[in-house]
Protein backbone atom coordinates (compact mmCIF):
# COMPACT_ATOMS: atom_id res chain seq x y z
CA UNK A 1 0.00 0.00 0.00
CA UNK A 2 1.68 3.24 -1.15
CA UNK A 3 -0.25 6.20 1.13
CA UNK A 4 0.11 8.55 3.61
CA UNK A 5 0.74 7.17 7.34
CA UNK A 6 1.00 8.71 10.59
CA UNK A 7 0.13 12.28 9.11
CA UNK A 8 0.21 15.63 11.15
CA UNK A 9 -3.63 16.73 12.41
CA UNK A 10 -3.46 19.38 10.21
CA UNK A 11 -1.98 17.76 7.11
CA UNK A 12 -5.03 15.57 7.25
CA UNK A 13 -7.26 18.56 7.92
CA UNK A 14 -5.49 20.24 4.88
CA UNK A 15 -6.10 16.84 3.03
CA UNK A 16 -9.52 16.88 3.35
CA UNK A 17 -10.25 20.79 2.87
CA UNK A 18 -8.50 19.97 -0.34
CA UNK A 19 -10.41 16.96 -1.33
CA UNK A 20 -13.56 18.60 -0.53
CA UNK A 21 -12.80 22.00 -2.45
CA UNK A 22 -12.12 19.82 -5.25
CA UNK A 23 -15.72 17.78 -4.77
CA UNK A 24 -17.55 21.17 -4.40
CA UNK A 25 -21.55 20.56 -4.99
CA UNK A 26 -23.28 22.66 -7.46
CA UNK A 27 -25.35 25.61 -7.20
CA UNK A 28 -28.92 25.13 -7.03
CA UNK A 29 -31.60 27.67 -6.95
CA UNK A 30 -33.80 26.50 -3.82
CA UNK A 31 -37.01 28.43 -2.10
CA UNK A 32 -36.13 30.31 0.59
CA UNK A 33 -37.71 28.45 3.57
CA UNK A 34 -35.80 25.03 2.56
CA UNK A 35 -32.04 26.77 2.98
CA UNK A 36 -31.43 27.23 6.44
CA UNK A 37 -27.95 26.20 7.24
CA UNK A 38 -26.91 25.86 3.66
CA UNK A 39 -24.25 27.99 1.62
CA UNK A 40 -24.76 30.88 -0.53
CA UNK A 41 -23.36 30.27 -3.95
CA UNK A 42 -23.24 33.72 -4.65
CA UNK A 43 -23.36 37.14 -3.63
CA UNK A 44 -27.19 38.75 -3.25
CA UNK A 45 -27.81 42.31 -3.58
CA UNK A 46 -30.58 44.54 -2.01
CA UNK A 47 -32.85 45.10 -5.75
CA UNK A 48 -35.13 47.20 -3.66
CA UNK A 49 -34.35 49.81 -0.88
CA UNK A 50 -35.48 48.48 2.60
CA UNK A 51 -37.90 50.24 3.98
CA UNK A 52 -39.07 51.82 0.68
CA UNK A 53 -41.07 53.88 1.26
CA UNK A 54 -40.55 56.46 4.66
CA UNK A 55 -42.80 55.34 7.36
CA UNK A 56 -43.64 55.61 10.45
CA UNK A 57 -42.78 53.60 13.97
CA UNK A 58 -44.85 53.89 16.21
CA UNK A 59 -49.50 54.68 16.64
CA UNK A 60 -49.55 58.37 16.92
CA UNK A 61 -49.81 61.45 14.76
CA UNK A 62 -47.48 62.47 11.80
CA UNK A 63 -47.13 66.13 11.60
CA UNK A 64 -45.05 68.82 10.54
CA UNK A 65 -41.63 69.35 12.85
CA UNK A 66 -41.72 73.31 11.85
CA UNK A 67 -45.43 73.63 12.93
CA UNK A 68 -44.58 72.61 16.65
CA UNK A 69 -41.08 74.81 17.44
CA UNK A 70 -40.00 75.05 20.97
CA UNK A 71 -41.55 72.89 23.99
CA UNK A 72 -44.52 73.93 24.15
CA UNK A 73 -47.89 71.54 22.57
CA UNK A 74 -49.33 72.79 19.92
CA UNK A 75 -52.81 71.90 18.82
CA UNK A 76 -52.84 70.94 15.08
CA UNK A 77 -55.87 70.14 12.91
CA UNK A 78 -56.36 66.14 12.37
CA UNK A 79 -57.37 65.72 8.41
CA UNK A 80 -57.28 61.89 8.05
CA UNK A 81 -55.91 58.34 8.99
CA UNK A 82 -52.88 56.43 7.51
CA UNK A 83 -53.14 52.83 7.85
CA UNK A 84 -50.11 50.22 7.36
CA UNK A 85 -51.15 48.97 3.63
CA UNK A 86 -52.90 51.52 2.54
CA UNK A 87 -51.23 54.00 -0.34
CA UNK A 88 -50.25 57.58 0.90
CA UNK A 89 -54.21 58.91 1.21
CA UNK A 90 -53.65 62.98 1.25
CA UNK A 91 -50.66 65.24 2.23
CA UNK A 92 -49.97 66.89 5.64
CA UNK A 93 -50.05 70.76 5.22
CA UNK A 94 -49.26 73.60 7.68
CA UNK A 95 -51.35 73.26 11.03
CA UNK A 96 -52.51 69.85 10.10
CA UNK A 97 -51.66 66.11 11.29
CA UNK A 98 -52.56 62.83 9.94
CA UNK A 99 -53.11 60.05 12.32
CA UNK A 100 -51.11 57.19 11.53
CA UNK A 101 -50.40 53.74 12.52
CA UNK A 102 -47.20 51.75 13.00
CA UNK A 103 -45.78 50.70 9.36
CA UNK A 104 -48.02 53.60 7.40
CA UNK A 105 -46.95 55.79 4.53
CA UNK A 106 -45.61 59.15 6.09
CA UNK A 107 -47.63 61.58 4.47
CA UNK A 108 -46.12 63.76 1.93
CA UNK A 109 -45.15 67.11 4.26
CA UNK A 110 -44.75 65.26 7.16
CA UNK A 111 -41.57 64.50 8.54
CA UNK A 112 -42.11 63.56 12.59
CA UNK A 113 -44.51 61.20 14.32
CA UNK A 114 -45.51 62.07 18.02
CA UNK A 115 -46.77 58.93 19.62
CA UNK A 116 -50.63 58.09 20.35
CA UNK A 117 -50.03 58.51 23.97
CA UNK A 118 -48.58 61.71 24.52
CA UNK A 119 -50.95 63.39 22.34
CA UNK A 120 -54.52 64.42 23.79
CA UNK A 121 -57.11 63.93 20.80
CA UNK A 122 -60.02 66.56 21.33
CA UNK A 123 -62.56 65.62 18.11
CA UNK A 124 -60.71 66.50 15.13
CA UNK A 125 -57.81 68.63 17.23
CA UNK A 126 -54.94 66.88 18.38
CA UNK A 127 -52.50 68.51 21.01
CA UNK A 128 -49.02 67.67 19.69
CA UNK A 129 -46.11 67.81 22.49
CA UNK A 130 -43.36 70.28 21.78
CA UNK A 131 -39.57 69.30 21.89
CA UNK A 132 -39.86 66.54 19.38
CA UNK A 133 -36.78 66.47 17.20
CA UNK A 134 -37.34 66.64 13.19
CA UNK A 135 -37.79 62.98 12.20
CA UNK A 136 -38.91 60.87 15.46
CA UNK A 137 -39.98 58.16 15.20
CA UNK A 138 -40.05 58.28 11.25
CA UNK A 139 -38.06 55.05 9.18
CA UNK A 140 -36.66 56.89 6.25
CA UNK A 141 -36.70 54.74 3.13
CA UNK A 142 -33.69 52.87 2.54
CA UNK A 143 -32.65 53.35 6.74
CA UNK A 144 -32.46 49.54 7.00
CA UNK A 145 -30.59 48.47 3.56
CA UNK A 146 -30.31 50.75 0.44
CA UNK A 147 -31.03 49.32 -2.93
CA UNK A 148 -27.69 47.91 -4.12
CA UNK A 149 -26.25 46.80 -1.05
CA UNK A 150 -24.29 43.49 -0.96
CA UNK A 151 -26.77 41.51 1.78
CA UNK A 152 -25.60 38.37 0.84
CA UNK A 153 -21.65 36.53 0.29
CA UNK A 154 -21.02 33.40 -1.34
CA UNK A 155 -19.60 30.89 1.26
CA UNK A 156 -21.55 32.04 3.88
CA UNK A 157 -24.01 30.06 6.39
CA UNK A 158 -27.94 30.79 5.40
CA UNK A 159 -28.91 31.98 9.11
CA UNK A 160 -33.14 32.45 10.15
CA UNK A 161 -32.17 36.11 10.30
CA UNK A 162 -30.61 35.86 6.77
CA UNK A 163 -33.36 34.20 5.51
CA UNK A 164 -35.68 37.13 7.29
CA UNK A 165 -33.84 39.89 5.70
CA UNK A 166 -33.86 38.29 2.00
CA UNK A 167 -38.08 37.15 2.23
CA UNK A 168 -38.25 41.15 3.23
CA UNK A 169 -36.77 42.09 0.18
CA UNK A 170 -38.98 40.11 -2.19
CA UNK A 171 -36.86 36.48 -2.57
CA UNK A 172 -38.32 33.31 -3.08
CA UNK A 173 -35.31 31.56 -3.65
CA UNK A 174 -31.31 31.87 -3.39
CA UNK A 175 -28.74 30.43 -5.15
CA UNK A 176 -27.01 27.89 -2.47
CA UNK A 177 -24.69 24.89 -3.09
CA UNK A 178 -26.10 21.63 -2.59
CA UNK A 179 -25.41 19.22 0.92
CA UNK A 180 -23.43 16.36 0.35
CA UNK A 181 -25.16 13.24 0.37
CA UNK A 182 -23.33 10.71 2.82
CA UNK A 183 -24.19 7.15 3.78
CA UNK A 184 -23.22 5.96 7.42
CA UNK A 185 -21.77 2.30 8.42
CA UNK A 186 -21.27 1.24 11.76
CA UNK A 187 -19.21 -2.05 11.35
CA UNK A 188 -18.74 -4.72 13.85
CA UNK A 189 -19.62 -8.68 14.30
CA UNK A 190 -20.23 -6.99 18.34
CA UNK A 191 -23.17 -4.92 17.52
CA UNK A 192 -26.50 -4.62 17.96
CA UNK A 193 -29.40 -2.15 17.57
CA UNK A 194 -30.56 -0.73 20.53
CA UNK A 195 -33.76 -2.12 21.56
CA UNK A 196 -32.73 -5.44 21.16
CA UNK A 197 -31.43 -8.41 24.14
CA UNK A 198 -27.63 -8.60 23.86
CA UNK A 199 -25.63 -11.66 23.89
CA UNK A 200 -22.51 -12.34 25.82
CA UNK A 201 -19.98 -10.06 24.31
CA UNK A 202 -21.97 -8.13 22.32
CA UNK A 203 -22.83 -4.44 22.64
CA UNK A 204 -25.02 -1.47 21.75
CA UNK A 205 -24.24 0.58 18.02
CA UNK A 206 -23.88 3.51 19.39
CA UNK A 207 -21.93 5.31 16.64
CA UNK A 208 -24.58 5.13 14.49
CA UNK A 209 -26.92 6.95 15.99
CA UNK A 210 -24.02 9.61 17.37
CA UNK A 211 -23.07 10.20 13.17
CA UNK A 212 -26.58 10.41 12.07
CA UNK A 213 -27.46 12.66 14.63
CA UNK A 214 -24.39 14.83 14.00
CA UNK A 215 -24.85 14.94 10.30
CA UNK A 216 -28.71 15.58 11.03
CA UNK A 217 -27.42 19.20 13.12
CA UNK A 218 -25.81 19.97 9.65
CA UNK A 219 -29.09 19.12 7.69
CA UNK A 220 -27.94 16.35 6.13
CA UNK A 221 -30.20 12.74 6.54
CA UNK A 222 -28.82 9.70 6.39
CA UNK A 223 -30.38 6.49 5.71
CA UNK A 224 -30.17 3.57 9.10
CA UNK A 225 -28.20 0.27 7.39
CA UNK A 226 -27.98 -2.43 9.30
CA UNK A 227 -24.25 -2.93 11.53
CA UNK A 228 -22.48 -4.61 8.64
CA UNK A 229 -20.46 -7.89 10.06
CA UNK A 230 -16.44 -8.02 10.03
CA UNK A 231 -16.89 -10.05 6.68
CA UNK A 232 -15.53 -8.72 3.68
CA UNK A 233 -17.30 -9.81 1.05
CA UNK A 234 -20.45 -8.32 2.47
CA UNK A 235 -18.36 -4.97 3.68
CA UNK A 236 -17.27 -4.76 -0.11
CA UNK A 237 -21.15 -5.13 -1.21
CA UNK A 238 -22.55 -3.04 1.07
CA UNK A 239 -19.67 0.06 0.72
CA UNK A 240 -19.58 -0.31 -3.34
CA UNK A 241 -23.37 0.05 -3.57
CA UNK A 242 -22.96 3.21 -1.38
CA UNK A 243 -20.85 4.76 -3.23
CA UNK A 244 -22.23 4.65 -6.41
CA UNK A 245 -25.53 6.57 -5.07
CA UNK A 246 -23.56 8.97 -2.44
CA UNK A 247 -20.89 11.83 -2.45
CA UNK A 248 -19.43 10.59 1.02
CA UNK A 249 -18.95 7.00 3.03
CA UNK A 250 -18.66 6.88 6.23
CA UNK A 251 -17.63 3.74 8.29
CA UNK A 252 -16.99 3.37 11.74
CA UNK A 253 -15.06 0.70 13.47
CA UNK A 254 -12.49 -1.56 11.59
CA UNK A 255 -9.58 0.24 11.39
CA UNK A 256 -6.82 -0.50 13.44
CA UNK A 257 -4.73 -3.28 13.91
CA UNK A 258 -6.87 -5.79 15.04
CA UNK A 259 -7.23 -9.44 12.75
CA UNK A 260 -10.66 -8.37 11.66
CA UNK A 261 -9.75 -4.75 11.09
CA UNK A 262 -10.53 -5.30 7.60
CA UNK A 263 -11.24 -1.72 5.83
CA UNK A 264 -7.65 -0.42 5.03
CA UNK A 265 -7.39 -3.67 3.02
CA UNK A 266 -10.42 -3.97 1.72
CA UNK A 267 -9.98 0.16 0.04
CA UNK A 268 -6.25 -0.18 -0.79
CA UNK A 269 -7.55 -3.19 -2.92
CA UNK A 270 -10.98 -1.58 -4.12
CA UNK A 271 -10.37 1.84 -4.56
CA UNK A 272 -7.65 4.11 -2.88
CA UNK A 273 -6.17 5.28 0.10
CA UNK A 274 -5.23 9.07 0.77
CA UNK A 275 -4.03 8.81 4.25
CA UNK A 276 -4.13 6.16 7.51
CA UNK A 277 -3.34 7.21 10.77
CA UNK A 278 -3.31 10.62 11.81
CA UNK A 279 -1.37 11.77 14.89
CA UNK A 280 -4.20 12.87 17.31
CA UNK A 281 -5.69 11.36 19.96
CA UNK A 282 -8.83 10.55 19.97
CA UNK A 283 -8.73 9.26 16.60
CA UNK A 284 -5.61 7.79 15.33
CA UNK A 285 -6.57 5.95 13.53
CA UNK A 286 -8.42 7.50 10.84
CA UNK A 287 -8.62 6.03 7.20
CA UNK A 288 -9.24 8.41 4.23
CA UNK A 289 -9.69 7.37 0.71
CA UNK A 290 -11.86 6.89 -2.57
CA UNK A 291 -14.49 3.69 -3.18
CA UNK A 292 -15.97 4.19 -6.84
CA UNK A 293 -17.17 7.76 -7.41
CA UNK A 294 -17.43 8.44 -3.35
CA UNK A 295 -14.85 10.02 -0.97
CA UNK A 296 -14.30 7.59 1.92
CA UNK A 297 -13.58 8.21 5.78
CA UNK A 298 -12.91 5.09 7.86
CA UNK A 299 -13.45 6.38 11.54
CA UNK A 300 -11.93 4.23 14.63
CA UNK A 301 -14.38 2.43 16.46
CA UNK A 302 -14.34 3.85 19.55
CA UNK A 303 -17.26 6.35 20.49
CA UNK A 304 -15.33 9.05 21.60
CA UNK A 305 -12.78 8.44 18.58
CA UNK A 306 -16.01 8.87 16.44
CA UNK A 307 -17.35 12.54 17.85
CA UNK A 308 -13.29 14.04 17.86
CA UNK A 309 -12.74 12.83 14.16
CA UNK A 310 -16.21 13.74 13.10
CA UNK A 311 -15.79 17.73 14.07
CA UNK A 312 -12.27 17.30 13.65
CA UNK A 313 -12.14 16.02 9.91
CA UNK A 314 -15.50 15.37 8.72
CA UNK A 315 -17.17 18.51 9.18
CA UNK A 316 -14.08 20.88 7.78
CA UNK A 317 -14.31 18.10 5.02
CA UNK A 318 -18.42 18.35 4.34
CA UNK A 319 -18.13 22.36 4.80
CA UNK A 320 -15.26 22.54 1.81
CA UNK A 321 -18.29 20.54 -0.64
CA UNK A 322 -20.12 23.19 0.14
CA UNK A 323 -17.93 26.02 0.10
CA UNK A 324 -18.96 27.23 3.53
CA UNK A 325 -16.28 29.89 4.18
CA UNK A 326 -17.50 30.76 7.96
CA UNK A 327 -17.43 27.21 9.45
CA UNK A 328 -15.33 25.29 11.97
CA UNK A 329 -12.95 27.73 13.83
CA UNK A 330 -11.70 27.03 17.08
CA UNK A 331 -12.64 29.84 20.06
CA UNK A 332 -10.23 30.84 22.64
CA UNK A 333 -10.62 30.22 26.27
CA UNK A 334 -8.88 30.42 29.24
CA UNK A 335 -8.02 27.35 30.98
CA UNK A 336 -9.62 27.25 34.79
CA UNK A 337 -7.21 24.58 35.87
CA UNK A 338 -4.09 23.66 34.72
CA UNK A 339 -3.52 20.60 32.19
CA UNK A 340 -0.87 18.01 31.35
CA UNK A 341 -0.46 15.55 28.45
CA UNK A 342 1.65 13.10 28.48
CA UNK A 343 2.28 11.85 24.65
CA UNK A 344 3.56 13.78 21.56
CA UNK A 345 -0.12 13.39 19.56
CA UNK A 346 -2.35 16.39 19.13
CA UNK A 347 -4.87 16.19 21.63
CA UNK A 348 -8.45 16.89 21.22
CA UNK A 349 -9.87 16.67 25.22
CA UNK A 350 -13.35 16.72 26.27
CA UNK A 351 -14.08 20.04 27.92
CA UNK A 352 -16.92 22.64 29.70
CA UNK A 353 -16.73 25.42 27.60
CA UNK A 354 -18.56 28.21 29.49
CA UNK A 355 -18.68 32.25 29.60
CA UNK A 356 -18.02 33.86 33.39
CA UNK A 357 -19.56 36.66 34.82
CA UNK A 358 -16.87 39.47 32.93
CA UNK A 359 -17.70 37.88 29.51
CA UNK A 360 -14.32 35.77 29.77
CA UNK A 361 -15.03 31.81 28.22
CA UNK A 362 -13.20 29.54 30.18
CA UNK A 363 -13.12 26.12 29.91
CA UNK A 364 -12.00 22.65 32.03
CA UNK A 365 -10.76 19.97 30.79
CA UNK A 366 -13.55 16.61 31.41
CA UNK A 367 -11.49 13.87 33.82
CA UNK A 368 -12.44 11.43 31.14
CA UNK A 369 -9.93 10.51 28.77
CA UNK A 370 -10.56 7.11 27.37
CA UNK A 371 -12.08 6.70 24.14
CA UNK A 372 -14.63 4.50 24.93
CA UNK A 373 -16.42 7.12 28.07
CA UNK A 374 -18.98 8.37 26.67
CA UNK A 375 -20.43 9.84 29.71
CA UNK A 376 -17.55 12.53 29.77
CA UNK A 377 -18.29 13.86 25.76
CA UNK A 378 -22.25 13.70 26.84
CA UNK A 379 -21.94 15.67 29.59
CA UNK A 380 -19.16 18.06 27.89
CA UNK A 381 -20.06 20.80 25.27
CA UNK A 382 -16.61 21.43 23.76
CA UNK A 383 -13.53 19.95 22.39
CA UNK A 384 -9.90 21.30 23.37
CA UNK A 385 -6.97 21.24 21.57
CA UNK A 386 -3.76 20.61 22.93
CA UNK A 387 -0.75 20.85 20.63
CA UNK A 388 1.17 18.08 19.79
CA UNK A 389 4.45 19.50 21.26
CA UNK A 390 2.54 20.58 24.82
CA UNK A 391 3.03 18.70 27.94
CA UNK A 392 1.94 21.26 30.45
CA UNK A 393 -0.23 24.17 29.95
CA UNK A 394 -0.83 26.84 33.07
CA UNK A 395 -4.32 28.12 34.81
CA UNK A 396 -5.43 31.20 32.73
CA UNK A 397 -3.75 29.76 29.25
CA UNK A 398 -5.40 30.89 26.21
CA UNK A 399 -6.39 27.35 24.37
CA UNK A 400 -8.30 27.08 21.44
CA UNK A 401 -11.65 25.13 21.45
CA UNK A 402 -14.58 23.75 19.19
CA UNK A 403 -17.63 23.91 20.80
CA UNK A 404 -20.22 20.97 19.89
CA UNK A 405 -23.14 21.95 22.12
CA UNK A 406 -24.69 24.97 23.74
CA UNK A 407 -22.25 27.13 25.43
CA UNK A 408 -23.82 28.62 28.85
CA UNK A 409 -23.24 31.44 31.70
CA UNK A 410 -20.90 29.96 34.19
N1 LIG B 1 -2.70 -3.06 18.63
C1 LIG B 1 -3.40 -1.94 18.45
N2 LIG B 1 -4.63 -1.89 18.95
C2 LIG B 1 -5.34 -0.77 18.80
C3 LIG B 1 -4.80 0.34 18.16
C4 LIG B 1 -3.50 0.25 17.62
O1 LIG B 1 -2.98 1.17 17.02
N3 LIG B 1 -2.84 -0.92 17.79
N4 LIG B 1 -5.53 1.50 18.10
C5 LIG B 1 -6.47 1.69 19.16
C6 LIG B 1 -7.24 2.86 18.90
S1 LIG B 1 -6.48 4.34 19.18
C7 LIG B 1 -8.53 2.80 18.54
S2 LIG B 1 -9.42 4.26 18.40
C8 LIG B 1 -9.21 1.56 18.28
C9 LIG B 1 -9.88 1.65 16.92
O2 LIG B 1 -10.12 0.40 16.45
P1 LIG B 1 -11.03 0.11 15.20
O3 LIG B 1 -11.27 1.25 14.38
O4 LIG B 1 -10.46 -1.07 14.54
O5 LIG B 1 -12.40 -0.19 15.88
P2 LIG B 1 -12.95 -1.53 16.50
O6 LIG B 1 -11.83 -2.38 16.94
O7 LIG B 1 -13.91 -2.08 15.54
O8 LIG B 1 -13.69 -0.91 17.73
C10 LIG B 1 -13.03 -0.24 18.75
C11 LIG B 1 -13.94 -0.19 19.99
O9 LIG B 1 -15.10 0.53 19.70
C12 LIG B 1 -16.26 -0.26 19.85
N5 LIG B 1 -17.20 0.03 18.78
C13 LIG B 1 -16.99 -0.22 17.48
N6 LIG B 1 -18.08 0.16 16.77
C14 LIG B 1 -18.96 0.66 17.63
C15 LIG B 1 -20.26 1.19 17.49
N7 LIG B 1 -20.85 1.29 16.28
N8 LIG B 1 -20.90 1.61 18.58
C16 LIG B 1 -20.31 1.49 19.81
N9 LIG B 1 -19.07 1.01 19.99
C17 LIG B 1 -18.41 0.57 18.93
C18 LIG B 1 -15.74 -1.68 19.73
O10 LIG B 1 -16.57 -2.62 20.32
C19 LIG B 1 -14.39 -1.57 20.39
O11 LIG B 1 -14.51 -1.61 21.78
O12 LIG B 1 -8.33 0.47 18.29
C20 LIG B 1 -7.37 0.49 19.36
N10 LIG B 1 -6.62 -0.71 19.30
O1 LIG C 1 -7.01 7.11 18.96
MO1 LIG C 1 -8.03 5.95 19.69
O2 LIG C 1 -9.18 6.90 18.87
O3 LIG C 1 -7.50 6.93 21.10
O4 LIG C 1 -8.97 5.61 21.01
Amino acid sequence: MSHLARIAFDEAAAILRCLGTERRLPATMLPLAQTRGMVLAGAIDAPIDLPSFANSAMDGYAYRAADVSGDAPRALRVVDTQFAGAALQRAVGEGECIAIMTGGVLPEGADTVAIRENVVRDGDTARIPGGLARGTNVRDAGSDCRVGARVGTAGTTVTPALIGLLAALGFTTIPVYQRPSVAVFSTGDELKPPGTPLAPGEIYDSNRALLQAALAEQGIATLAWPALPDDPVRMLTALRDAAEAYDVVITCGGVSAGDKDLLPGLVAEHGRIHFWRVRMRPGMPVLCGELGRALYLGLPGNPVSVLANFHALVTPLLDAMQGREDGVAPLHARLADPLSKRHDRLEFRRALLWCDADGQLRTRAHPATGSHQQSGAAESNALLRIEADATVLPAGASVPVYPYAPIRPG
